[in-house]
Order: structure tokens, then sequence, then C-alpha cells
């Protein structure tokens, strides 16, 4: 009796007519969205205005009550902060230092985790959220984001140590050919990162070797010495590891391709500058990476200023 007053809970919530997903149950996931149609990518999936805002941390909210709001689409909540914490989205501009402000927002909080997602967690104008589809999303697809940032260089194991719950995407399916590679690709994504940026993802440097295991590498990476040639072959590598894994979507490709097309443009050696050139008009990203491959091993005229320029921006951070 219980059970059926809570599932029927989200039923009750309102949402526009047009929009292209329905609420249900996710199994192992409680109540998840799924699109009703294809959504295409980069459409618009849901425009959401809060319910309220409460213009506090989610620390100092203690005592209203939500009577729509289920744990995970089952049981109620047990207490009010974990309530607003799991339903509310931060809408505060950091870049303009607003203090901190979070909406209520009961649909897009029903959008279920990916470690593979298909949408990117909801962007803030004014007061209302917007989420958007970076792959397409075919009807009956269930429509995810990516709870927490980083995850394309974190293994399972570590993803859900973060997450603090068992994540059941495709991804994190134990015993899979898929999952085990999936780790794999996972570590390699975590080491081309630090090869290119001399930090780990937390922004430090590594004391252990776990993720460079060669010490020279290493110090190298951290130095900012590693050559023109390798940045541009170790970006390629990983932007094929990413779309093995199904993460090249709209959202990581805007991301990545402003540094890689200024990698190119940084080469001074007539011949690099032509393979690097050359790479960057073949189709596939295997094909770029195919030619790009030619540079491996040689120097270029401005490894030394690009050495440089990067130990100062390292030195402004
Ligand atoms: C914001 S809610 C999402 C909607 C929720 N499923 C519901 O029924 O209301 C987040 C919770 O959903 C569950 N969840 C989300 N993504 C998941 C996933 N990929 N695997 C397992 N559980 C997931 C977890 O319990 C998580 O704490």
């Amino acid at each position: 009796m219980h059970l059926t007053y809570y599932l029927l809970a989200y039923r009750r919530l309102e949402a526009p007519d047009e929009i292209p997903f329905e609420l249900r149950p996710s199994p192992g996931k409680g109540w998840g969205a799924f699109a009703t149609r294809r959504i295409d990518r980069g459409s618009l999936i849901l425009s959401e205005k809060p319910t309220f805002v409460i213009r506090m941390s989610h620390t100092e909210i203690t005592d209203y009550h939500f009577l729509l709001l289920r744990d995970n689409g089952s049981s109620c909540f047990t207490s009010m902060n974990e309530a607003f914490a799991e339903n509310s989205f931060n809408i505060a501009n950091s870049d303009q230092h607003e203090p901190e402000a979070h909406g209520l927002f009961p649909l897009h909080s029903r959008f279920n985790h990916s470690c593979i997602p298909n949408s990117e967690v909801p962007t803030v104008t004014g007061e209302a959220i917007s989420s958007f589809a970076t792959r397409d999303i075919a009807a009956g697809e269930e429509i995810n984001f990516c709870y927490n940032p980083g995850f394309q260089g974190r293994t399972r194991y570590e993803r859900h140590q973060a997450l603090r719950f068992t994540c059941h995407c495709v991804a994190c399916l134990p015993g899979t050919p898929f999952q085990q590679l999936s780790d794999m690709r996972r570590r390699l994504i975590r080491g081309l990162q630090y090869l290119s940026h001399g930090v780990d993802l937390d922004g430090q440097r590594q004391s252990s070797h776990s993720i460079i295991f060669d010490s020279k590498l290493k110090f190298a990476a951290e130095t900012f010495s590693i050559t023109l040639s390798s940045r541009l072959i170790y970006a390629l590598l990983m932007i094929l590891f990413l779309e093995e894994e199904g993460l090249l979507d709209d959202s990581m490709d805007s991301r990545l391709r402003p540094s890689l097309t200024k990698t190119v443009q940084l080469f001074k050696s007539e011949s690099n500058q032509s393979i690097a050139e050359l790479a960057m008009e073949q189709k596939t990203w295997v094909k770029k990476l195919e030619v790009a491959f030619k540079l491996y091993g040689r120097e270029d005229a401005a490894d030394y200023e690009v050495t440089l320029a990067l130990r100062q921006l390292r030195l402004l951070f």
C-alpha cells in the first residue's frame, strides 16, 4: 500500500505536454526519464523553472516538507536536507561570484546518472535550467547525464567511490568485455591527461608512479618538456580512446577541439607543420592519428618556447 503510494507520487509531477520523455521505473536505478521520441543531438530536452529557490547552502536548510520527493522512487527521505540536496541544482553564477542559490527541480532531478551519458548537467539561465542532447537519443532510450566531472579518467571502482551508489550503466556492468576494456581505456585516458597537463585530475602532481610508470616521462610531463609532436599524438590517442568508450559526444568534442587546433598551429618546423595539418584534414580520428604518428620522435623549433609558456602558466595558477 505504502509502496504503491510512493511510486504514484512521481506521476503527480507536473510536466509540460510537449516534453520528449516520460518518467518511469528504471531497473536498478529507481525512476528515470525515457525518451518518447528520437531526440537529435544538440536539441533541447527540457527547460525547467524551479518550484522555488532557497538562497543558502545545503547545510543551512533544515525545516521544510517535500511531499513529492522520494528517495530513489521508493521511501521518503529521512531528512529534509537530503531531500533538497537530491532534488536541487545550483543556480548561482559562479563567474559573477553570486552567493549560493539552489532551486528545486523535480523533473530534472529524475534524470539518472550514466558514465556514458547522452546529455549534460543542465545549464543555468537566470533561474531556469535546460538540458540538451549531446548525442542522438533513440525513442525508448534513457536520458542521463554524468553526475561528476572527470569520470572519463576514472575506473569503475573509483567512480563508484565518488558517486556513493553502485552505478548500473553499461560501462559499469561487471564481467562484460566492454567493462574490462572500459577500465583499461579510462586508465590510459588518465595517463594521457597527465602527460598533457603535468598534473593529475585533482590538479596535483602524483607522488607515486601509479599513473605514469616511467620516471623520465613523468618528469618530462611535470616540467612541460614533452615535445609538440608528442603532445599532438597524445591528444589524438586520448580522443580515440574517448571515441571507443562512447564519450566523444558534442560536449567533449567542443571541449577538446580548441586545444587540438592550437597545438597544430604552434608547430614552427615546416615539415612538422605540414604533417600536423595533413593529419587534421583526415576524416576519422584513427586516420588523423595514423598520419600524426609520422611526427613520432621529432623535435620542433617551437618546443622550447612552448615549454617556457606552459611553465609560466603553471606558475600563474
Ligand atoms: C537525482 S536521483 C535520480 C532519480 C532517481 N532514480 C529517482 O527515482 O528519483 C539520484 C539517485 O538515483 C539513483 N541512480 C541514479 N543513477 C543511477 C545509476 N546509473 N545506477 C544506479 N542508480 C542510479 C541513485 O540512487 C541516486 O542516488
